[in-house]
Protein backbone atom coordinates (compact mmCIF):
# COMPACT_ATOMS: atom_id res chain seq x y z
CA UNK A 1 0.00 0.00 0.00
CA UNK A 2 1.55 3.29 -1.17
CA UNK A 3 1.40 6.37 1.25
CA UNK A 4 -0.88 8.98 1.54
CA UNK A 5 0.07 12.62 0.13
CA UNK A 6 -1.27 15.98 1.01
CA UNK A 7 -1.33 18.33 -2.29
CA UNK A 8 -1.42 21.85 -0.38
CA UNK A 9 -2.38 23.68 -3.18
CA UNK A 10 -3.91 21.34 -5.80
CA UNK A 11 -6.58 22.77 -6.79
CA UNK A 12 -4.27 25.19 -8.48
CA UNK A 13 -1.99 25.25 -11.97
CA UNK A 14 0.98 22.46 -10.56
CA UNK A 15 -1.00 20.97 -8.05
CA UNK A 16 -4.10 20.11 -9.96
CA UNK A 17 -1.21 18.32 -12.22
CA UNK A 18 0.54 16.40 -9.79
CA UNK A 19 -2.85 15.06 -8.12
CA UNK A 20 -3.71 13.56 -11.07
CA UNK A 21 0.01 11.86 -11.77
CA UNK A 22 -0.07 10.60 -7.72
CA UNK A 23 -3.09 9.03 -8.41
CA UNK A 24 -2.29 7.54 -11.41
CA UNK A 25 1.19 6.17 -9.80
CA UNK A 26 -1.01 4.79 -7.26
CA UNK A 27 -1.00 7.44 -4.00
CA UNK A 28 -3.89 8.15 -2.27
CA UNK A 29 -4.09 11.73 -2.46
CA UNK A 30 -6.12 14.58 0.07
CA UNK A 31 -5.95 17.90 -1.56
CA UNK A 32 -6.23 20.54 0.67
CA UNK A 33 -6.64 24.11 -0.95
CA UNK A 34 -9.20 27.31 0.06
CA UNK A 35 -10.14 27.57 -3.78
CA UNK A 36 -8.80 31.65 -3.20
CA UNK A 37 -6.86 30.73 -7.18
CA UNK A 38 -7.64 27.03 -7.33
CA UNK A 39 -10.61 25.15 -9.03
CA UNK A 40 -12.67 22.70 -7.59
CA UNK A 41 -13.04 21.54 -11.03
CA UNK A 42 -8.96 21.05 -11.30
CA UNK A 43 -8.82 18.05 -8.52
CA UNK A 44 -9.17 14.82 -10.66
CA UNK A 45 -8.66 12.49 -8.15
CA UNK A 46 -8.45 12.20 -4.59
CA UNK A 47 -10.35 14.00 -1.61
CA UNK A 48 -10.83 17.53 -1.76
CA UNK A 49 -10.72 19.50 1.77
CA UNK A 50 -11.50 23.38 1.18
CA UNK A 51 -9.37 25.37 3.50
CA UNK A 52 -6.87 27.85 4.42
CA UNK A 53 -3.80 27.41 5.94
CA UNK A 54 -3.97 30.51 8.20
CA UNK A 55 -6.78 28.13 10.24
CA UNK A 56 -4.68 26.48 12.65
CA UNK A 57 -7.71 24.50 13.94
CA UNK A 58 -8.40 23.05 10.73
CA UNK A 59 -4.87 22.08 10.28
CA UNK A 60 -4.89 20.09 12.96
CA UNK A 61 -8.22 18.49 12.41
CA UNK A 62 -6.80 17.64 8.93
CA UNK A 63 -3.66 16.08 10.23
CA UNK A 64 -5.02 14.14 13.16
CA UNK A 65 -7.62 12.72 10.57
CA UNK A 66 -5.42 11.17 8.40
CA UNK A 67 -1.92 9.72 8.70
CA UNK A 68 0.16 11.33 5.61
CA UNK A 69 3.47 9.81 4.41
CA UNK A 70 4.55 13.16 3.04
CA UNK A 71 3.34 16.65 2.17
CA UNK A 72 3.64 18.75 -1.02
CA UNK A 73 3.30 22.14 -0.72
CA UNK A 74 2.18 23.96 -3.76
CA UNK A 75 0.12 26.84 -2.05
CA UNK A 76 1.12 30.77 -2.09
CA UNK A 77 0.75 34.03 -2.85
CA UNK A 78 2.51 33.98 -6.65
CA UNK A 79 2.84 37.30 -8.36
CA UNK A 80 6.19 39.24 -8.27
CA UNK A 81 4.24 42.50 -8.67
CA UNK A 82 1.86 42.32 -6.41
CA UNK A 83 4.39 40.78 -3.83
CA UNK A 84 6.05 44.34 -4.15
CA UNK A 85 2.77 46.61 -3.33
CA UNK A 86 1.51 44.16 -1.20
CA UNK A 87 4.42 42.62 1.19
CA UNK A 88 3.01 42.04 4.33
CA UNK A 89 0.39 39.50 2.70
CA UNK A 90 3.10 38.05 0.53
CA UNK A 91 5.16 37.09 3.56
CA UNK A 92 1.96 36.46 5.87
CA UNK A 93 0.82 33.68 3.16
CA UNK A 94 4.11 32.45 1.68
CA UNK A 95 5.57 32.40 5.28
CA UNK A 96 3.07 32.55 8.10
CA UNK A 97 1.21 29.83 6.87
CA UNK A 98 3.61 27.83 5.79
CA UNK A 99 5.35 27.62 9.45
CA UNK A 100 1.29 26.48 10.63
CA UNK A 101 1.61 23.44 8.12
CA UNK A 102 5.35 22.60 9.68
CA UNK A 103 4.06 23.01 13.00
CA UNK A 104 1.10 20.75 12.05
CA UNK A 105 3.38 18.26 10.25
CA UNK A 106 5.87 18.36 13.48
CA UNK A 107 3.36 18.17 16.17
CA UNK A 108 2.03 15.19 14.34
CA UNK A 109 5.32 13.19 13.18
CA UNK A 110 4.46 13.64 9.27
CA UNK A 111 8.51 14.40 8.48
CA UNK A 112 8.55 14.89 4.48
CA UNK A 113 7.58 17.54 2.96
CA UNK A 114 8.13 18.97 -0.88
CA UNK A 115 8.34 22.57 -1.22
CA UNK A 116 7.78 24.36 -4.39
CA UNK A 117 10.22 27.37 -4.45
CA UNK A 118 11.50 29.38 -7.14
CA UNK A 119 13.97 30.82 -9.48
CA UNK A 120 12.88 34.04 -7.78
CA UNK A 121 15.14 33.12 -4.75
CA UNK A 122 18.58 33.72 -6.85
CA UNK A 123 17.15 37.18 -8.24
CA UNK A 124 19.30 39.17 -10.70
CA UNK A 125 22.41 36.13 -11.46
CA UNK A 126 25.51 37.01 -11.11
CA UNK A 127 26.05 33.86 -13.97
CA UNK A 128 24.15 32.07 -16.02
CA UNK A 129 23.30 29.24 -16.44
CA UNK A 130 22.02 29.19 -12.30
CA UNK A 131 23.11 26.22 -10.37
CA UNK A 132 22.52 25.52 -6.75
CA UNK A 133 25.64 26.93 -5.55
CA UNK A 134 24.22 30.13 -7.09
CA UNK A 135 24.25 32.75 -4.38
CA UNK A 136 20.42 33.64 -2.88
CA UNK A 137 20.00 36.83 -3.46
CA UNK A 138 16.11 37.79 -4.07
CA UNK A 139 15.19 41.44 -5.47
CA UNK A 140 11.34 41.02 -4.19
CA UNK A 141 9.10 39.73 -1.40
CA UNK A 142 8.01 37.42 -3.60
CA UNK A 143 11.46 35.57 -3.54
CA UNK A 144 12.18 36.58 0.01
CA UNK A 145 9.23 34.94 1.31
CA UNK A 146 10.14 31.24 -0.60
CA UNK A 147 13.86 31.87 0.42
CA UNK A 148 12.78 32.38 3.83
CA UNK A 149 11.19 29.13 3.27
CA UNK A 150 13.99 27.35 2.59
CA UNK A 151 16.07 28.57 5.71
CA UNK A 152 13.04 27.65 7.99
CA UNK A 153 13.27 23.90 6.48
CA UNK A 154 16.74 23.79 6.84
CA UNK A 155 16.53 24.95 10.25
CA UNK A 156 13.22 22.20 11.11
CA UNK A 157 15.52 19.48 9.69
CA UNK A 158 18.55 20.20 12.55
CA UNK A 159 15.86 20.61 15.21
CA UNK A 160 13.08 18.04 14.46
CA UNK A 161 13.92 15.89 11.68
CA UNK A 162 11.85 17.44 9.23
CA UNK A 163 12.95 16.05 5.49
CA UNK A 164 12.83 18.37 2.71
CA UNK A 165 13.29 18.86 -0.94
CA UNK A 166 13.00 22.20 -2.33
CA UNK A 167 12.19 22.21 -6.14
CA UNK A 168 12.86 25.98 -7.69
CA UNK A 169 11.53 25.99 -10.87
CA UNK A 170 12.03 28.36 -13.40
CA UNK A 171 9.18 29.33 -16.13
CA UNK A 172 6.14 26.76 -15.38
CA UNK A 173 4.34 26.48 -18.46
CA UNK A 174 2.44 23.82 -20.92
CA UNK A 175 -0.33 21.77 -19.89
CA UNK A 176 -1.74 17.96 -19.39
CA UNK A 177 -0.73 16.14 -23.00
CA UNK A 178 -4.29 14.96 -22.88
CA UNK A 179 -5.96 18.29 -22.67
CA UNK A 180 -7.52 17.25 -18.85
CA UNK A 181 -5.86 19.93 -17.42
CA UNK A 182 -4.44 23.55 -17.73
CA UNK A 183 -3.29 27.28 -17.03
CA UNK A 184 -6.39 29.42 -15.41
CA UNK A 185 -4.80 32.09 -13.27
CA UNK A 186 -6.66 34.71 -12.46
CA UNK A 187 -5.38 37.24 -13.41
CA UNK A 188 -2.90 35.77 -15.63
CA UNK A 189 -0.02 37.40 -15.92
CA UNK A 190 2.89 34.90 -17.14
CA UNK A 191 3.72 35.16 -21.05
CA UNK A 192 2.93 31.64 -22.38
CA UNK A 193 -0.65 31.28 -21.54
CA UNK A 194 -0.78 35.49 -22.47
CA UNK A 195 0.12 35.14 -26.06
CA UNK A 196 -2.34 32.04 -26.85
CA UNK A 197 -5.07 34.29 -25.67
CA UNK A 198 -3.89 37.08 -28.38
CA UNK A 199 -3.47 33.85 -30.53
CA UNK A 200 -7.05 32.64 -30.11
CA UNK A 201 -8.29 36.20 -30.05
CA UNK A 202 -9.39 36.42 -26.32
CA UNK A 203 -7.12 39.74 -26.25
CA UNK A 204 -6.12 42.47 -28.87
CA UNK A 205 -2.28 41.77 -28.90
CA UNK A 206 0.68 41.01 -26.08
CA UNK A 207 2.65 43.97 -24.64
CA UNK A 208 6.57 42.83 -24.63
CA UNK A 209 7.67 44.04 -21.42
CA UNK A 210 10.99 46.16 -22.32
CA UNK A 211 13.28 45.46 -26.45
CA UNK A 212 16.14 47.08 -24.59
CA UNK A 213 17.95 44.24 -22.97
CA UNK A 214 21.36 42.77 -23.68
CA UNK A 215 20.11 39.42 -25.11
CA UNK A 216 20.42 38.91 -29.15
CA UNK A 217 16.75 40.35 -30.02
CA UNK A 218 16.76 42.69 -26.96
CA UNK A 219 13.90 40.46 -24.99
CA UNK A 220 13.89 38.67 -21.86
CA UNK A 221 15.06 35.25 -21.74
CA UNK A 222 13.41 32.45 -19.81
CA UNK A 223 13.60 28.88 -19.45
CA UNK A 224 10.47 27.32 -19.68
CA UNK A 225 9.99 23.80 -18.18
CA UNK A 226 7.01 21.54 -18.49
CA UNK A 227 4.61 21.25 -16.11
CA UNK A 228 4.42 17.79 -16.67
CA UNK A 229 8.27 17.39 -16.40
CA UNK A 230 8.08 19.27 -12.93
CA UNK A 231 5.93 17.11 -12.03
CA UNK A 232 7.61 14.20 -12.56
CA UNK A 233 10.36 15.78 -11.06
CA UNK A 234 8.23 15.60 -7.43
CA UNK A 235 7.53 11.86 -8.30
CA UNK A 236 11.32 11.35 -8.12
CA UNK A 237 11.59 13.55 -4.78
CA UNK A 238 9.23 11.35 -3.17
CA UNK A 239 11.46 8.55 -3.83
CA UNK A 240 14.09 10.05 -2.48
CA UNK A 241 12.63 11.36 0.62
CA UNK A 242 10.94 7.59 1.34
CA UNK A 243 14.72 6.52 0.47
CA UNK A 244 15.17 8.30 4.06
CA UNK A 245 17.71 10.34 1.51
CA UNK A 246 18.84 13.94 3.44
CA UNK A 247 17.05 17.30 2.84
CA UNK A 248 18.77 19.34 -0.09
CA UNK A 249 17.09 21.60 -3.03
CA UNK A 250 17.08 20.96 -6.68
CA UNK A 251 17.00 23.96 -9.75
CA UNK A 252 14.27 22.99 -12.23
CA UNK A 253 14.39 23.78 -16.14
CA UNK A 254 15.49 22.36 -19.40
CA UNK A 255 18.70 24.01 -19.37
CA UNK A 256 17.62 26.36 -22.74
CA UNK A 257 16.68 29.81 -22.46
CA UNK A 258 14.33 31.59 -25.21
CA UNK A 259 13.41 35.36 -25.95
CA UNK A 260 10.12 36.67 -25.43
CA UNK A 261 9.97 37.22 -29.21
CA UNK A 262 10.57 33.53 -29.84
CA UNK A 263 8.06 32.34 -27.70
CA UNK A 264 5.89 34.62 -29.96
CA UNK A 265 7.15 33.28 -32.98
CA UNK A 266 6.81 29.68 -31.55
CA UNK A 267 2.97 30.88 -30.58
CA UNK A 268 2.73 31.86 -34.49
CA UNK A 269 3.67 28.77 -35.63
CA UNK A 270 1.84 25.99 -33.53
CA UNK A 271 -1.49 27.90 -33.83
CA UNK A 272 -1.20 29.24 -37.32
CA UNK A 273 -2.32 32.54 -36.25
CA UNK A 274 -1.09 36.15 -36.23
CA UNK A 275 -0.08 37.33 -32.69
CA UNK A 276 -0.01 41.20 -32.64
CA UNK A 277 2.50 42.85 -30.59
CA UNK A 278 2.78 45.90 -28.64
CA UNK A 279 6.59 46.70 -27.44
CA UNK A 280 6.23 48.50 -24.10
CA UNK A 281 8.57 49.49 -21.39
CA UNK A 282 10.53 47.06 -19.43
CA UNK A 283 8.69 46.15 -16.20
CA UNK A 284 10.17 46.22 -13.00
CA UNK A 285 12.20 43.39 -11.81
CA UNK A 286 12.70 41.27 -14.47
CA UNK A 287 16.26 39.88 -14.99
CA UNK A 288 17.40 39.57 -18.62
CA UNK A 289 18.14 35.62 -18.72
CA UNK A 290 17.20 33.25 -16.31
CA UNK A 291 18.93 29.73 -17.35
CA UNK A 292 18.40 27.05 -15.03
CA UNK A 293 21.33 24.52 -14.40
CA UNK A 294 19.69 20.90 -13.70
CA UNK A 295 22.98 19.07 -14.00
CA UNK A 296 22.24 18.44 -10.63
CA UNK A 297 18.22 17.00 -10.38
CA UNK A 298 19.63 14.46 -13.32
CA UNK A 299 21.96 13.33 -11.43
CA UNK A 300 20.51 12.75 -8.51
CA UNK A 301 17.30 11.97 -8.35
CA UNK A 302 17.62 10.71 -12.35
CA UNK A 303 15.06 13.71 -13.98
CA UNK A 304 14.81 13.53 -17.64
CA UNK A 305 12.79 16.17 -18.82
CA UNK A 306 10.29 14.96 -21.52
CA UNK A 307 8.90 18.03 -23.20
CA UNK A 308 11.85 19.77 -23.74
CA UNK A 309 10.56 21.12 -27.40
CA UNK A 310 8.97 24.77 -26.65
CA UNK A 311 6.49 23.65 -29.37
CA UNK A 312 5.62 20.99 -27.61
CA UNK A 313 4.63 23.08 -24.68
CA UNK A 314 3.43 26.05 -26.52
CA UNK A 315 1.17 23.03 -28.36
CA UNK A 316 0.00 21.73 -25.26
CA UNK A 317 -1.29 25.31 -23.65
CA UNK A 318 -2.92 25.83 -26.86
CA UNK A 319 -4.90 22.67 -26.73
CA UNK A 320 -6.19 24.16 -23.32
CA UNK A 321 -6.47 27.69 -24.12
CA UNK A 322 -8.64 26.33 -27.38
CA UNK A 323 -10.93 23.92 -25.40
CA UNK A 324 -11.40 26.81 -23.42
CA UNK A 325 -12.90 28.94 -25.91
CA UNK A 326 -16.56 29.03 -26.85
CA UNK A 327 -19.23 31.72 -28.01
CA UNK A 328 -19.99 32.58 -24.70
CA UNK A 329 -16.65 33.42 -23.46
CA UNK A 330 -16.16 36.63 -22.68
CA UNK A 331 -13.82 38.56 -24.29
CA UNK A 332 -10.53 39.71 -21.58
CA UNK A 333 -9.98 42.88 -23.21
CA UNK A 334 -12.24 44.20 -25.83
CA UNK A 335 -11.29 41.78 -27.93
CA UNK A 336 -13.75 39.78 -30.31
CA UNK A 337 -14.00 36.10 -29.50
CA UNK A 338 -13.09 33.69 -32.46
CA UNK A 339 -15.85 31.38 -32.46
N1 LIG B 1 3.76 29.04 -12.10
C1 LIG B 1 5.07 29.21 -12.10
O1 LIG B 1 5.69 29.52 -13.15
C2 LIG B 1 5.87 29.02 -10.84
C3 LIG B 1 7.25 29.24 -10.90
C4 LIG B 1 7.99 29.04 -9.73
C5 LIG B 1 7.37 28.65 -8.56
N2 LIG B 1 6.04 28.46 -8.53
C6 LIG B 1 5.40 28.05 -7.28
O2 LIG B 1 4.64 26.88 -7.49
C7 LIG B 1 3.49 26.85 -6.65
C8 LIG B 1 2.24 26.60 -7.48
O3 LIG B 1 2.12 27.61 -8.46
P1 LIG B 1 0.83 27.68 -9.41
O4 LIG B 1 1.24 28.41 -10.64
O5 LIG B 1 0.23 26.32 -9.51
O6 LIG B 1 -0.11 28.63 -8.54
P2 LIG B 1 -1.70 28.59 -8.34
O7 LIG B 1 -2.10 29.93 -7.83
O8 LIG B 1 -2.37 28.07 -9.56
O9 LIG B 1 -1.88 27.50 -7.18
C9 LIG B 1 -1.71 27.80 -5.82
C10 LIG B 1 -2.89 27.17 -5.08
O10 LIG B 1 -2.73 27.41 -3.68
C11 LIG B 1 -3.98 27.78 -3.12
N3 LIG B 1 -3.69 28.59 -1.93
C12 LIG B 1 -3.03 29.78 -1.87
N4 LIG B 1 -2.97 30.21 -0.60
C13 LIG B 1 -3.59 29.26 0.18
C14 LIG B 1 -3.85 29.16 1.57
N5 LIG B 1 -3.48 30.10 2.43
N6 LIG B 1 -4.50 28.05 2.02
C15 LIG B 1 -4.91 27.10 1.16
N7 LIG B 1 -4.69 27.16 -0.18
C16 LIG B 1 -4.04 28.24 -0.66
C17 LIG B 1 -4.69 28.54 -4.23
O11 LIG B 1 -6.09 28.54 -4.10
C18 LIG B 1 -4.24 27.77 -5.47
O12 LIG B 1 -5.13 26.72 -5.79
C19 LIG B 1 3.49 28.20 -5.91
O13 LIG B 1 4.02 27.99 -4.63
C20 LIG B 1 4.41 29.07 -6.74
O14 LIG B 1 5.05 30.04 -5.95
C21 LIG B 1 5.26 28.64 -9.64
O1 LIG C 1 2.32 40.21 -20.84
C1 LIG C 1 3.51 39.88 -20.64
C2 LIG C 1 3.88 38.96 -19.62
C3 LIG C 1 5.22 38.66 -19.47
N1 LIG C 1 6.15 39.22 -20.28
C4 LIG C 1 7.57 38.91 -20.10
O2 LIG C 1 7.75 37.53 -20.31
C5 LIG C 1 8.79 37.02 -19.45
C6 LIG C 1 8.21 35.91 -18.63
O3 LIG C 1 7.27 36.49 -17.73
P1 LIG C 1 6.29 35.63 -16.78
O4 LIG C 1 5.49 36.60 -15.99
O5 LIG C 1 5.61 34.60 -17.61
O6 LIG C 1 7.31 34.85 -15.85
P2 LIG C 1 8.41 35.43 -14.88
O7 LIG C 1 9.73 35.04 -15.48
O8 LIG C 1 8.24 36.83 -14.52
O9 LIG C 1 8.00 34.65 -13.56
C7 LIG C 1 8.33 33.32 -13.30
O10 LIG C 1 9.42 33.32 -12.46
C8 LIG C 1 9.23 34.05 -11.29
C9 LIG C 1 10.53 33.98 -10.62
O11 LIG C 1 11.43 34.83 -11.27
C10 LIG C 1 8.08 33.48 -10.47
O12 LIG C 1 8.43 32.26 -9.87
C11 LIG C 1 6.83 33.33 -11.32
O13 LIG C 1 5.82 32.63 -10.61
C12 LIG C 1 7.19 32.61 -12.58
O14 LIG C 1 6.10 32.52 -13.45
C13 LIG C 1 9.25 38.22 -18.61
O15 LIG C 1 10.38 38.77 -19.20
C14 LIG C 1 8.09 39.21 -18.71
O16 LIG C 1 8.48 40.56 -18.61
C15 LIG C 1 5.79 40.12 -21.28
O17 LIG C 1 6.63 40.64 -22.00
N2 LIG C 1 4.48 40.40 -21.44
Amino acid sequence: MKSKILIVGGAGYIGSHMVLRLAQAGYDVVVFDNLSHGHRDAVLAGELVVGDLADRAMLARLFAAHRFGAVMHFASSIQVGESVQQPARYYANNVGNTIHLVEAMIEHGVQRLIFSSTAAIFGDPIRIPIDEAHPRQPVNPYGWSKSMVEQILADCDCAHGLRSVALRYFNAAGAHPDGLLGERHDPETHLIPLVLQAASGRRTHIGVFGTDYDTPDGTCIRDYIHVQDLVEAHLLALDWLLQGKASTAFNLGNGHGFSIREVIHAVETVTGQRVAVQDLPRRAGDPAILVADSTRARAALGWQPQYTDLHDIVRHAWMWESQRLSPTLQPLDGAKTQN
